[in-house]
């Protein structure tokens, strides 16, 4: 007869482990004392070798994610990255730094030798490996970007504690006008909730970071007097993306008014160019129209024009720029204000509406492929009609002056493009 080894002894399923137990009083204390100094060196290991991870509550994500952040040698990269070249750079902390804007911003201020430590979660709205591609760049300018989210406190408040920002430039949101009907709850995560989380670490921070956040055209809603101007009625929103940047203007209105934060709000007219976002018309009308696929083109009730103001990225990144240079200090400290601080918005746009059956001529043109249309009314699904900028406060307080035309800048997003995914042939999910 085989002889039983004491691996054979111990069954199979859980429930029929107890009989086996109670055979001695020996086995017994024997087994008590192995589950419990077990548990003992588990939790021993947890405290000292778990380096702080925090996880990304956000349940509209479909990966549950943990970020690790935390230790010398991760600080010494932050610190490095953040240490400004120049005798009156900043200090600048960018969220969303993986993102279209974020990645063109934060090169952009380290090439002028100011100290760049971006943020991003990398979450899978779109191909994250796009935005590999865009960190793999910034980290070869000298740009560390930190894996994490806006609504991680604990690490918002180490990066603080690590570095004293002198600026916060805000890009980290949930985008899309579309997309707010499949999963509004990430809307309000990433543009409510991490707003409000990162005004509240900014408003604790000493010395507090003067704040440049991106707001959005789409709060001018169902607005029909144009040029749009930052007087304008922002009460309609037309999508939940439009009433969560709206609620973020609220809310920067807020924490300026109580705490002295200096914010300044951009609202980004359809912004496009190389590295873009691939959830925007102008992107996948580029892939589907080279792949032999067809395309909606949207159109407004009695054949009406639906128009956008597509302002070229390198256009944005100066206005970025500009407002990051004429931005006052914050005022308070510590959480307590001391004094009336800026409060700004201004318009960001190309100042000239093309209608988007023109971006697809110059996109065939450019491609050279005949698209294949498919003329489809607006749908109700948060579009507008129509956009155009009245720019003049940026124009004049900014120095912002936009000179890029849509066919210039959708023949760079098109070389970009071809070189990117291997002329076409890799396609852009
Ligand atoms: O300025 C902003 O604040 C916003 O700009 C951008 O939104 P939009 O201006 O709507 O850009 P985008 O989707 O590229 O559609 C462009 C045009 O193509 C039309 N459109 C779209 C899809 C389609 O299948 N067919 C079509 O005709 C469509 O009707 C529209 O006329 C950002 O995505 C958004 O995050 C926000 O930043």
């Amino acid at each position: 007869m085989k002889q039983m080894s004491h691996l054979d002894d111990i069954p199979s399923t859980p429930g029929k482990f107890k009989p086996y137990f109670h055979r001695t009083r020996w086995q017994s204390s024997v087994a008590k004392l192995a589950f419990w100094s077990l548990v003992f060196v588990g939790l021993i290991f947890i405290f000292f070798y778990r380096s702080p991870v925090s996880s990304n509550p956000d349940p509209s994500r479909r990966s549950l994610r943990t970020y690790s952040w935390g230790g010398p040698a991760w600080e010494k990269r932050v610190r490095s990255s953040a240490r400004v070249r120049t005798r009156r750079g900043f200090s600048v902390l960018v969220t969303g730094a993986a993102g279209f804007v974020g990645t063109h911003v934060s090169a952009a201020l380290k090439r002028r030798g100011d100290g760049v430590l971006g943020l991003d979660n990398f979450n899978d709205y779109y191909d994250p490996s796009l935005k590999r591609a865009r960190q793999a760049l910034l980290e070869r300018s000298g740009v560390f970007v930190v894996e994490g989210d806006i609504n991680d406190a604990a690490l918002l408040k180490k990066l603080f504690e690590v570095v004293p920002f002198t600026h916060v430039m805000h890009l980290a949101a949930q985008a899309g006008v579309r997309y707010a009907m499949e999963n509004p709850s990430s809307y309000v995560h990433s543009n409510i909730a991490g707003f409000v989380n990162l005004l509240e670490v900014c408003k604790s921070a000493n010395p507090q970071p003067a704040i440049v956040w991106a707001s959005s055209s789409s709060v001018y809603g169902l607005n029909t007097k144009v040029p749009f101007s930052e007087k304008d009625r922002t009460d309609q929103p037309a999508s939940l993306y439009a009433a969560t940047k709206k609620a973020g203007e609220e809310i920067a209105h807020t924490y300026n008014h109580i705490y002295g934060l200096s914010l300044t709000g951009l609202r980004f007219f359809t912004v496009y160019g190389p590295w873009g976002r691939p959830d925007m018309a102008y992107f996948f009308f580029t892939r589907d129209i080279l792949k032999g696929k067809a395309i909606s083109i949207f159109e407004g009730v009695n054949h009406g024009t639906v128009a956008r103001d597509f302002t070229y990225i390198d256009d944005i990144v100066k206005g970025c720029l500009g407002a990051l240079d004429t931005a006052e200090k914050s005022t308070g400290s510590g959480g307590k204000k001391r004094g009336a601080a800026q409060l700004r918005v201004f318009n960001l746009g190309n100042t000239s509406p093309v209608p988007v059956t023109d971006l697809v001529t110059i996109l065939e043109r450019l491609l050279k492929v005949k698209a294949k249309r498919n003329i489809m009314k607006l749908p109700r699904n948060g579009d507008v009609q129509f956009t155009h900028a009245n720019i003049s406060s940026a124009q004049r307080e900014l120095g912002y002056k936009p000179t890029t035309d849509l066919q210039t800048g959708l023949k760079k997003f098109a070389r970009w493009y071809l070189g990117y995914y291997n002329g076409g042939k890799k396609a852009a999910s």
